[in-house]
């Protein structure tokens, strides 16, 4: 992974090469706090620990069973679903399986999906950290049913990815179904990298090992400098920007493979960063879609935004047909390729010439090495991030009390203040 910081400095009053010389020290320190809780496996640091600590070959094993399926249903929410997610859209092509990922439980959505599958020819693939998540077991509960009315054994198309505890591991004991075990100490939204993430890869025939290869290229350059470790420098050049009032960090992908990055991005940094009134809000754009539709706010609306353009430097190109037609001759001779890496440039000297400070990521390609160096590298910027926000990177409270609102509303358990809060809602207009 290669971050270009050149555009912040020329466009952000305040950011110098003195302050990142001066936040360097910072970046030291923060750098040991980190070590030392990878070395003790401390939740949330373990995850850092992944690319020597994940087993390839379980997961492998676990879904050898399934042979080559016409359709993958995740059934996972947040960071059971997106880092798989992630993976299967950057590298997916029309001759894989169909994947899809029940991550919401809209009924219209699960309706429409099981009405027109092939359940027969269908590996289900329930993820959940915690074993207790409403929504995945409530889906997982359904898709067992539809399966059961079409007569399938659903219990021979299942595999299951969860902790030693929960209702879903007392389910998948209780049918003897397949589980990958959730390694301790990998919070959910920094879990692309073990089973959680890894399993639908595994059913799809990636080449698991050179993801963990790219993302243990990326942890072999984490060090106590900013300056050697592109996953820092954007880990505390988006800490410095948001200091200055950069609290919007909208990341654009120049990939269609990697739109779906952006919604893993978005948790991540969500989650991960939003506490004790800090933190900065993810935006998802696509270049060069978004061009025509954000860009406008990002060049001119509230000086409160990071633009991070993510691209590979490399991928499959395609000629732009000559053409006669007045005024498109330009384009001729040109690639598609070449058009939107123009595009790409044009749009950070737009935001540059604006004095709107924004940062280039680049891999070699959106491969299996390309993707395991961007999720790794990711998520030790956010870490980073967080240690020198001083914030408590690995927990999430106030999802927490949504959760427990929603099962107390539901009737499953007493939840007092959710219901006094959700009756004042009175404020109806018609
Ligand atoms: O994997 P699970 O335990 O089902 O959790 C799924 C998701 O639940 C919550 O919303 C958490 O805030 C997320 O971080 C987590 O990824």
């Amino acid at each position: 992974m290669y971050v270009d910081l050149g555009n912040i400095l020329e466009t952000t009053p305040g950011v110098t090469p003195d302050i990142l010389d001066r936040l360097d020290s910072r970046v030291a320190t923060a750098h040991d706090r980190i070590q030392t809780g990878m070395e003790n496996e401390e939740h949330g640091y373990a995850a850092l620990n992944l690319p020597e600590t994940v087993d390839t070959d379980e997961i492998k094993t676990a879904v050898d069973r399934f042979d080559d399926p016409e359709s993958i249903i995740t059934v996972g929410i947040g960071g059971s679903a997106l880092g798989a997610a992630t993976i299967d859209a950057a590298l997916s092509t029309p001759d894989h399986a169909d994947t899809y990922y029940l991550d919401n439980v809209d009924p219209e959505a699960i309706n429409a999906l099981l009405e027109t599958i092939d359940l027969e020819d269908t590996v289900v693939n329930v993820v959940s950290r915690s074993g207790t998540t409403a929504e995945t077991l409530a889906n997982f509960l359904v898709v067992q049913e539809a399966m059961a009315d079409a007569d399938v054994e659903w219990s021979d198309r299942t595999v299951v990815t969860t902790g030693d505890e929960g209702n879903l591991r007392d389910l998948a004991d209780a049918h003897d179904l397949p589980v990958l075990r959730v390694p301790d100490g990998v919070p959910g939204r920094f879990s692309a990298l073990s089973t959680v993430g890894l399993a639908v890869a595994a059913l799809q025939g990636y080449d698991l090992d050179a993801i963990v290869e790219g993302a243990a290229s990326e942890a072999d350059k984490l060090s106590g400098s900013l300056y050697d470790s592109p996953a820092y420098a954007y880990g505390a050049a988006t800490y410095a920007l948001a200091e200055r009032g950069a609290l919007t960090n909208a990341l654009m992908p120049y990939s269609e493979d990697l739109e779906y990055f952006a919604e893993w991005f978005a948790q991540l940094w969500a989650e991960s960063l939003g506490k004790d009134g800090v933190g900065q809000t993810p935006a998802r754009a696509l270049g060069a879609t978004d061009q025509h539709s954000q860009l406008q706010l990002y060049r001119a609306g509230p000086r409160d935004k990071v633009v991070t353009l993510v691209r590979p430097r490399n991928r499959r190109d395609r000629q732009i047909p000559e053409t006669d037609l007045d005024g498109l001759s330009y384009l001729g001779g040109s690639s598609l390729g070449e058009l939107l890496a123009a595009e790409f440039e044009a749009t950070e000297a737009s935001l540059a010439a604006a004095g709107r400070p924004n940062i280039r990521i680049e891999i070699d390609r959106v491969d299996e090495r390309g993707i395991g160096e961007l999720l790794y590298g990711m998520e030790a910027a956010c870490i980073m991030y967080g240690e020198l926000a001083n914030v408590s990177t690995f927990t999430q409270p106030a999802v927490e009390w949504g959760k427990r609102a929603a099962r107390g509303l539901l009737g499953g358990g007493e939840f007092e203040e959710a219901a006094a809060v959700a009756d004042k809602r009175e404020l109806l207009i018609e």
